[in-house]
């Protein structure tokens, strides 16, 4: 799909066929990510957070595009029978069920950077607002009290911040507190000392970064191991009269412990902006003067929203295009760029004609490429060579989603090798190679004869040919030393033959006596006539591929 020229045709949910693929948009996203969903898709909408009307308009649907009150787990991706691709229009995944849609093969995608600066301001604006009881004087204000002693706060000047998670949001708070000349620590085990010491930021273990900290702010993703992180134990270990901001998700900071810890004061205060269920409107930490709290507004600006519509609609019409993403959470693709789409669609080819060659699939697959394509990202090739060679002992999808779990479950592995040298004559070249059960290995080699050109095949199990990657091809290893045109020939019956090539000898491995007949033709061959015509040359090996199933 090219760049959209104009909006997608939009319909209220609805059960009518269409040509085009359905975008199921489930909450309130930014006019400019239905434009950047463009005129190739149809919108269909319905509330996300009305559990039967989104089972029911699911299984509908290609894509669903969601913000963070949807909840895609495993019976929502299961109900999504063509589903392709589950957008998140924002950083957090939480309610998505990834590891589901991995096993269906369906992508998820993100806009990891959208909205990071609006939680890392809003964030600014907790600190502050915690630190001078702001909302709360606006509102005893409208009431008519002029109250000036009953909020006086605190200044932030001087005091220690302490940032639970510095990653993205928790980098960008730290940069903006350094302004207000705070102290920071940070508390991060997966983020190298160096880099925060750079940023003025100290990092320490969590029971320091406790005991020392005048404020608090959380930047975790939510997690086995996050949630309740601030829980009891924490909570007993403050600095007494500290400050707490949580603006990542609900759920690591336990409710009930930081009630308790705020009516006995060792907390002074705390700003939530996110709570363990949501929409939370009636929790008792609401009755309290020293809360302030939010509803989830951290990418609540015109810009975050924006940005975040903007990237995930734009992923979404990649992957319905049938196109990789960097931005996809489930699939580890590396750089994906134009150059390397063609390449993408040979390798699969040679995978699943490995695994044609190899009459099944084993132990490990081994993906070498060489040549000029060598300097870009290739990581993605392994995967396609993987997505290839399972799809012929497969049933379901494949996809480049759920190859790697689907190989795993199989105890087939995988390696990408890469070196310049090693592609002569051609300019590049992709061998996938593997096990036949007696042990032996077996490979093909493909490469593209130019821009726009197909596939060409230049290698089989040692044998150099030279036949288009393409339709329907039929493969023998019969002994030398005699006719076989004629006898395949016959043994196909009707079948039209485009392109034979018998290939003799070993010019690329010690392959004996032994010739390789390799033909394009016009129609599938039948197991039946495969049969035959291998018998008819007392062919040891003989396998077919089909590229236009
Ligand atoms: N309130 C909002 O509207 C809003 C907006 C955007 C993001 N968020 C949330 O903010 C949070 C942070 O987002 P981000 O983009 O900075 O994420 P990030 O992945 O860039 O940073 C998270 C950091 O947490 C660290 N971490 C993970 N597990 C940890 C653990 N057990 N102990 C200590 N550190 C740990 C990671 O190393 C990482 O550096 C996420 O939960 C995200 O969903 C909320
Ligand atoms: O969709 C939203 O507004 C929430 C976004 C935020 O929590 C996120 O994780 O990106």
């Amino acid at each position: 799909m090219d760049k959209p020229t104009q909006t997608s045709t939009e319909s209220t949910q609805s059960a009518e066929p269409t040509d085009k693929p359905v975008v199921l948009i489930t909450e309130e996203l930014s006019p400019a990510a239905v434009i950047a969903l463009g005129p190739d898709v149809e919108v269909r909408r319905c509330a996300g957070t009305d559990r039967a009307a989104l089972l029911e308009a699911l299984p509908g649907a290609d894509a669903v595009l969601v913000r963070s009150a949807t909840r895609i787990d495993a019976e929502a991706i299961a109900a999504g029978s063509r589903l392709k691709v589950v957008g998140r229009a924002g950083v957090g995944v939480d309610n998505v069920d990834v590891p589901a849609a991995t096993r269906a093969g369906v992508m998820v995608v993100n806009a990891p950077t959208a909205n990071v600066v609006s939680a890392a301001e809003l964030t600014v604006g907790l600190l502050l607002a915690v630190a001078r009881n702001i909302p709360q004087a606006g509102a005893a204000l409208r009431e008519g009290h002029w109250q000036r002693s009953r909020f006086t706060g605190v200044e932030l000047s001087g005091k220690t911040l302490g940032i639970i998670g510095l990653g993205r949001i928790g980098s960008l708070v730290a940069q903006r507190m350094r302004g207000f000349d705070m102290r920071l620590l940070a508390y991060d085990p997966y983020v190298r000392a160096g880099n925060a010491s750079q940023a003025g930021v100290r990092m320490t273990g969590l029971d320091e970064l406790l005991a020392e900290s005048d404020f608090l702010t959380v930047h975790l993703p939510r997690t086995a191991e996050t949630t309740g992180l601030i829980g009891f134990d924490a909570l007993q270990r403050v600095k007494p009269g500290v400050r707490l901001v949580n603006a990542a998700r609900g759920g690591i900071v336990d409710e009930t412990e930081l009630y308790a810890a705020l009516k006995e004061g060792r907390v002074a205060g705390a700003a939530l902006d996110v709570f363990a269920t949501e929409p939370c409107t009636d929790s008792p930490l609401f009755e309290l003067d020293n809360v302030v709290a939010t509803p989830h507004l951290g990418a609540g600006t015109i810009e975050a929203q924006a940005r975040a519509g903007v990237a995930v609609a734009e992923s979404v019409r990649q992957v319905l295009a049938g196109r990789c993403v960097p931005e996809a959470v489930n699939v580890h693709m590396g750089t994906v760029d134009g150059e390397l789409a063609p390449w993408l669609a040979l390798t699969e080819q040679l995978g699943r004609l490995l695994t044609a060659a190899a009459a099944g699939l084993r132990g490990k697959l081994l993906v070498k490429v060489a040549g000029e394509i060598t300097g870009q990202d290739t990581t993605a090739l392994e995967l396609a060579a993987l997505k290839g060679a399972l799809s012929g002992v497969v049933q379901g999808d494949v996809s480049y989603v759920n190859a790697p779990l689907l190989a795993q479950e199989r105890g087939v592995g995988s390696e990408l090798l890469s070196a310049h040298a090693g592609a002569a004559p051609h300019h590049s070249l992709v061998t996938v190679s593997g096990a036949l059960p007696s042990g032996e290995v077996v490979s093909v080699s493909g490469t593209l004869a130019g821009r726009g050109a197909g596939g060409r095949l230049v290698e089989v199990c040692g044998f150099e040919v030279d036949l288009a990657l393409a339709g329907s091809m039929a493969f023998f290893r019969a002994p030398g030393g005699r006719s076989l045109v004629g006898a395949v020939g016959a043994a196909l019956g009707g079948t039209p033959i485009d392109a034979l090539q018998i290939a003799h000898g070993a010019p690329v491995a010690n392959t004996g006596n032994e010739v390789l007949l390799a033909l394009n033709v016009g129609r599938p061959v039948t197991r039946e006539l495969l049969d035959e015509a291998a018998l008819s040359i007392d062919a040891t090996h003989s396998w077919s591929l089909d590229e236009t199933a």
